[in-house]
């Protein structure tokens, strides 16, 4: 009784909500002209969630439906309008409360143009709601992190000298989370996978010993948690319900890191107190003094950290656990965890470990079976949002896409159209890695030209983004998920117990199998 009174006043809520947007809307005189050309441009193209004489309330009950079937309305649309006649479509979804226009793979070039024509911001910012996250504004609509990132993070040299750490955090963190016994152990894969990967990455942000703080691990690891439970469920909402969390007990403990920090590189110190020369922290404190004294105040510099763990949620803790799952209830996992194993020894015998980045650019098969992953399990069913904003974004074929208009492109269904991928929806781990086998010697030569590793963006994989806005972050996060999935394939038995069979889908988000059990030992050294 109580649930169906709530769910009546939220239904109330969100419809009073939906009026009041479109009464507000048609006040405003101050996009009048593109709102026109947006309606001129809707009326002409197909809209895959309303049928052409859907009656009344039919683009309100469209927008409602979107809330369960974005997926299946974007997989018709993509063959019928993408794939067969090359144009857009419109899908509409509570995500902007209107429609977006999902634009066919042949207008991929779009991502390369400049931001006076179509600009990311507003989109990236609304994917993962980081107003809802982040108190201060300046620190997501300021984004000098992003350039910090864009700087050190492609760079090769850079890459590499993160090896070390991410190598030794990961050995640590298996040894402290997962333990060494030979015992079966049955936990949350979601989480168990998550511990790792995370740890790995808060040694890179913030380096010893703040990383291995437990308060701050467990306190960042919830916060992210809400965040990707959270981004699913806010962009549910209408913008006036959306809740403002905040991350106040994980600023509590960085606050006083980061001032420590800026004390110490004030002095002339570079170091971090593991002796590495790099950490995220550590390169974001020269360019923050840059931008001026504001940029220095701790608190800002701590938040500017915090969004990047939200980065490595979004990004390397879903993928490193949705990888571990695939691979580890593959019906060939043991014809698969052979060719690793093998591979990860030879390798690691070679280079005295996994802790360079020459060794790791020699795990061929295990960069093809996350690459595989990240295309069957990839994070949500359309991405690369943009916004137009200069003049009418020409399609050819005389389709233009007005002003204000929001475009997305259909990713999880190119990632799974038979014409770029044969038998496209089987896990198939060495898909990447098989064309370049050969006889040992050879592997390494041939490998060099290999077109497909992990990081390599086509247009038939866009887990990482295309064009000027590809994700700046994914040698770091190839690398680093290596190292981790490596320790798992050389030392622990791993039995995936239960996992949902198939994915649910919110909105435009495919949600993590949080709830996926699995069991491990240590493996016993033969
Ligand atoms: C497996 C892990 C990751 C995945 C799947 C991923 C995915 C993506 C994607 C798809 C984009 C493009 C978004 C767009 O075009 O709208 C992107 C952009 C970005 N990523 Fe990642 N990412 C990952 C890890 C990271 C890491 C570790 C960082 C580092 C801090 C990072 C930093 C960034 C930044 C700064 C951008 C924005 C680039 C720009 O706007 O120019 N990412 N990422």
């Amino acid at each position: 009784m109580v649930s169906g009174q709530l769910l009546l006043l939220l239904a109330a809520i969100v419809i009073g909500t939906f009026l009041a947007r479109r009464i507000w809307g048609s006040l405003s005189h101050r996009d009048k002209q593109d709102k026109l050309e947006r309606e001129k441009f809707w009326k002409t193209v197909e809209n895959v969630g309303i049928p052409p004489r859907g009656g009344f309330f039919a683009q309100t009950r469209g927008l409602l439906s979107s809330l369960t079937s974005v997926q299946s309305w974007t997989h018709s649309g993509y063959g019928r309008i993408s794939k067969a006649q090359k144009l857009p479509f419109a899908l509409p979804t509570i995500w902007t409360w209107d429609n977006v226009a999902v634009l066919p793979p042949s207008a991929l070039r779009i991502l390369s143009k400049p931001e006076s024509e179509v600009t990311a911001f507003g989109a990236q910012l609304e994917t993962i709601q980081l107003p809802y996250m982040i108190s201060d504004r300046d620190i997501y609509m300021n984004v000098i992190h992003f350039d910090v990132a864009r700087k050190h993070l492609v760079n090769p040299k850079d890459v590499a000298s993160l090896a070390a750490a991410t190598a030794d955090e990961v050995d640590v963190a298996f040894t402290d989370v997962w333990g060494t016994s030979p015992e079966w152990k049955t936990v949350n894969a979601w989480d168990a996978c998550g511990r790792i990967i995370m740890r790995a990455a808060i040694r890179v942000l913030i380096g010893l010993p703040t990383c291995r703080d437990e308060t701050y691990f467990e306190q960042s690891r919830l916060f992210s948690d809400a965040v990707i439970m959270g981004t699913a469920m806010i962009n549910t909402m209408p913008p006036l319900l959306r809740p403002v969390y905040h991350q106040a007990r994980c600023l509590k403990i960085l606050v006083p890191f980061v001032e420590d920090r800026i004390r110490i590189w004030k002095q002339g110190g570079e170091k971090g107190e593991d002796g590495s020369e790099n950490d995220f922290l550590q390169w974001l404190i020269p360019k923050c003094a840059k931008e001026g004294p504001e940029q220095m105040a701790p608190t800002k510099l701590a938040n500017r950290l915090l969004t990047f763990n939200v980065m490595f949620v979004i990004g390397m803790v879903y993928v490193f656990g949705h990888t571990v799952l695939d691979l580890y209830s593959s019906p060939n996992k043991d014809a698969y965890l052979a060719g690793l194993e093998a591979e990860c020894h030879r390798v690691s015998a070679q280079h005295d470990g996994l802790t360079s980045r020459a060794a790791v650019d020699q795990l061929h098969r295990l960069d093809s079976v996350i690459r595989e992953s990240m295309r069957v399990s990839d994070i949500a069913v359309t991405a690369l949002a943009r916004d137009v904003v200069g003049k009418p974004l020409d399609l050819g074929a005389g389709v233009q896409v007005p002003r204000g208009t929001r475009v997305v492109f259909p990713t999880h269904a190119i990632h799974r159209d038979e014409e770029y991928y044969e038998d496209p929806l089987r896990f198939d781990a060495f898909r990447f890695s098989r064309p370049f086998e050969g006889s040992s010697e050879d592997v390494a030569a041939e490998a060099k030209d290999q077109k497909d590793s992990l990081t390599t963006i086509t247009p038939s994989f866009l887990a990482f983004g295309y064009g000027k806005h590809a994700c700046p972050g994914r040698f770091f996060a190839a690398q680093t998920m290596k190292q981790a999935l490596a320790g798992i394939v050389m030392d622990y038995d791993v039995e995936i117990i239960s996992r949902p069979e198939k994915r649910q889908v919110m909105l435009n988000m495919m949600i993590p199998a949080v709830d996926a059990q699995m069991r491990y030992r240590r493996k016993t050294k033969k």
